[in-house]
């Protein structure tokens, strides 16, 4: 989610488009796969994989939006995307299937929403998240529990 913030400056004033349906079912296609070698159901895998891409776009849409009614706080470098950006969400995407299958009882357990509440709620507080990423935070996690 918060890596949307750069995959927004690579994109912003650049034909590179939000959605990009490829990339998108390229990550998907790979964590089906995956997610059968960790025991994971690839179906539930997916959907939260699919919530990271709306949130991503989510706050991408929203920081568009921003840039260009407030145009001095459009960033200043421009990141390249294939090679500085997508190869860290490329890493971020390994650590969440990793954690994926490491939370599989946790994220069964009837306390999952309770502790999601108060982790997404702690989240917000430490990382100071704007109205924006708040919602798209809320987003991401919205399947996390079974
Ligand atoms: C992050 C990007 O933007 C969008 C979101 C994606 C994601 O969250 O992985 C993938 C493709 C795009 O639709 C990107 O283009 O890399």
């Amino acid at each position: 989610m918060q890596i949307a913030d750069k995959v927004a400056a690579a994109k912003f004033g650049t034909t590179q488009p939000i959605d990009d349906p490829v990339r998108e079912q390229q990550i998907l296609n790979d964590v089906a796969a995956k997610a059968a070698g960790l025991g994971l159901d690839p179906a539930t895998t997916v959907r939260f994989f699919r919530d990271q891409i709306e949130a991503n776009k989510v706050v991408q849409r929203g920081l568009y939006a921003r840039w260009t009614a407030h145009p001095e706080e459009q960033p200043t470098v421009r990141p390249d995307l294939a090679t500085e950006v997508r190869p860290i969400i490329d890493r971020l995407n390994a650590g969440l299937l990793d954690q994926f299958a490491a939370t599989v009882a946790v994220r069964a357990s009837h306390t999952c929403d309770l502790r999601l509440v108060i982790t997404t709620r702690v989240v917000d507080l430490r990382r100071h998240l704007d109205r924006l990423h708040q919602r798209a935070l809320v987003e991401a996690v919205q399947s996390v529990c079974g």
